[in-house]
């Protein structure tokens, strides 16, 4: 039995779908953060292990950026890169989440050399990259199709974090508030694409499971912080330990 493929709007459907069931601001450790239940060591290992993300995300988009056909297309995700790069130091999203993790106290040495990574962020941020590098153009747009879900956690994160922790400041959270604006742009663009050219079938499904193993990336760094710094004892070896 041959299955029909299905229309665009359908397939935005379905895509939105699997982000109200699988996005990470449906993991506990997501929702212990914004609620208040943290101590200041474990935020610092959250926004520790969460520049990692960002530090990956612009060698993500140049990987990209080299497969892509068009000058069009690649106008379209240089802007990426500049938005996290900037261009001239100090001015970008790495250097915004730098100010972050100035703002808990951290060390920003210590933050950049990544020796205080987690083993389980490492692979999920990792395989993003990979991800992005070997799969096809369409699968490695549709992955980053999260960004349709972002604006309601970063809302939902800042405003729960600036009423909950005292340690937290407007200033502090700054590296969200352009987000709000560049992750509906970049991601109303990579919907469009999706939609226009995953026509079959085998292409639908394989935007459907990219997106799914995006979520799967977010899901695990969380699944990695909970098990790590929430659960008592369960630190590994060499990593950041809050004092
Ligand atoms: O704060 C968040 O929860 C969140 C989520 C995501 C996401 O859904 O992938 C991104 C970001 N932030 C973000 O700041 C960011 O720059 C970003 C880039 C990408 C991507 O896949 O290219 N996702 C995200």
């Amino acid at each position: 039995m041959s299955v029909a493929p299905l229309s665009p709007d359908e397939l935005e459907t379905a895509l939105r779908a699997i982000g109200a069931e699988r996005y990470h601001n449906r993991h506990p450790f997501h929702r212990a953060l914004h609620d208040g239940k943290l101590n200041k060591g474990q935020v610092q290992a959250w926004a520790l292990n969460r520049y990692y993300y960002q530090a990956r995300i612009p060698a993500k988009d140049a990987t990209l950026l080299a497969r892509l056909p068009t000058a069009e297309l690649r106008r379209e995700w240089r802007r990426r890169i500049e938005d996290h790069d900037g261009d001239t130091p100090d001015t970008g999203g790495i250097a915004r989440w730098l100010r972050l993790t100035d703002g808990l106290g951290l060390n920003r040495e210590y933050v950049e050399s990544l020796e205080g990574l987690l083993p389980g962020t490492h692979f999920a941020v990792d395989a993003y990259v990979h991800f992005v590098g070997e799969k096809t153009i369409l699968e490695a747009i549709a992955s980053s199709l999260t960004e349709l879900f972002s604006p309601t956690i970063i809302s939902e994160r800042v405003s729960g974090m600036l009423r909950n922790y005292d340690f937290i400041t407007q200033e502090t959270l700054a590296y969200f508030t352009p987000r709000l604006t560049q992750a509906p742009r970049d991601s109303d663009f990579a919907l469009a694409y999706v939609k226009e050219h995953a026509r079959t079938v085998e292409q639908q499904n394989a935007v459907l499971n990219a997106l799914k193993f995006k979520c799967s990336v977010l899901w695990s760094m969380l699944d990695a912080l909970d098990y790590a710094y929430v659960a008592p004892g369960n630190i590994p070896p060499g990593v950041f330990r809050p004092a």
